[in-house]
């Protein structure tokens, strides 16, 4: 087996279970010190030789809840396959009239409505202490990037599906759906999307150091507008698909433009914004801090916790 690293990760959501118009590789399923990933991950090849790794998030065949995606897992896997920067993709309901389904979108904020029962971070339970900076939760350079790219594919395509970009999602825990007072709140705090999968994820890429962006693709109008009927899974399946079969499209179209970015000498910096940002972070190195933990972490930051013997250590 090649032990070529892959720089693209693409984690694919609801209806997007597998990408299309590659040549298969080989399938990895890398135990972490958090568990396995969602599924093993397919590692396949563009016909430019191109490697991309992808996991389904929810599983093949979505068993996986929204509450229960090994979110830290897959990041890790991620991380110890070589991958700068991960691609998301995920269905989302939206809060805006404007943003009508059917709708990509590539958000800037996040509005966090989880309920504190998924592990948000790689430190959890460990004897280190980060405090990481979230201000902006998306890779901004990353996204700039993706813009006119994700744009020039969905002009290409046709159908006349709208972009919109500096929007806010707002992050539930489901699996329910919100009410429709609910809906209406997150209107008001600024959400203009609404999903169930976006924390921890991109909490644990920029723990990781990773380039992270989300392509948000609209299924449904959530529960705000009064004179319609609030939102089902059955409204989320009717355009589930098509968008899928078009994310598909605007990866088998970018990823290689995105392989020559990473690694091109004057590009690359945009996909390295993240890196060396755990650095100020993480609390100072102490007695108090395990070997063990250190080991752990090391996983997914070898840069900070590999070496043992020459960091000044505190009381
Ligand atoms: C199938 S509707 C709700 C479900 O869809 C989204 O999944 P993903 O973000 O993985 O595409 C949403 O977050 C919910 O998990
Ligand atoms: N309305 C909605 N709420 C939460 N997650 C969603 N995913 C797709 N539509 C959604």
């Amino acid at each position: 087996m090649s032990e070529e690293k892959v720089l693209i990760g693409v984690i694919g959501g609801s209806g997007l279970y597998h990408l299309d118009n590659l040549t298969f590789v080989k399938k990895v399923n890398p135990k972490t010190p958090w568990g396995y990933p969602s599924a093993p991950i397919v590692i396949s090849s563009l016909p430019s030789g191109t490697l991309v790794a992808f996991i389904a998030r929810h599983g093949i065949g979505h068993t996986i809840h929204p509450s229960d995606v090994p979110s830290r897992a897959n990041i890790a896997a991620f991380k110890s396959l070589g991958v700068r920067a991960i691609l998301a993709f995920s269905a989302v309901g939206s809060l805006r009239e404007e943003i009508s389904p059917g709708s990509f979108v590539l958000p800037n904020q996040i509005i966090d409505r989880t309920k504190g029962i998924r592990p948000a971070s790689f430190f959890e339970g460990t004897s280190i202490v980060a405090h990481t900076g979230f201000g902006d939760p998306f890779s901004n350079g990353f996204v700039k990037w993706l813009e006119p790219r994700v744009a020039g594919v969905l002009e290409q395509e046709g159908r006349g599906i709208k972009l919109f970009t500096d929007k806010c999602v707002v992050v539930m825990e489901g699996p329910q759906f919100s009410t429709r007072a609910e809906s209406l709140m997150y209107r008001q705090w600024g959400g203009d999307l609404i999903n169930m999968s976006t924390l921890p994820e991109a909490k644990l890429a920029r723990e990781a150091e990773l380039s992270y962006a989300l392509i948000a693709t609209a299924t449904d109008y959530d529960s705000w507008r009064e004179q319609e009927e609030a939102v089902t899974a059955a409204e989320v399946f009717k355009t589930l698909k098509a968008n899928a079969d078009t994310s598909r499209l605007v990866a088998e179209t970018i990823l290689d433009d995105l392989q020559a970015a990473i690694t091109d000498p004057n590009n690359g910096h945009i996909f390295l914004e993240e890196v060396g940002k755990m650095k100020f972070s993480i609390m100072p190195r102490s007695v108090k801090q395990k070997q063990e933990d250190r080991d752990k972490l090391a996983f997914v930051l070898p840069d900070y916790f590999s070496g043992t013997e020459n960091d000044e250590v505190t009381a």
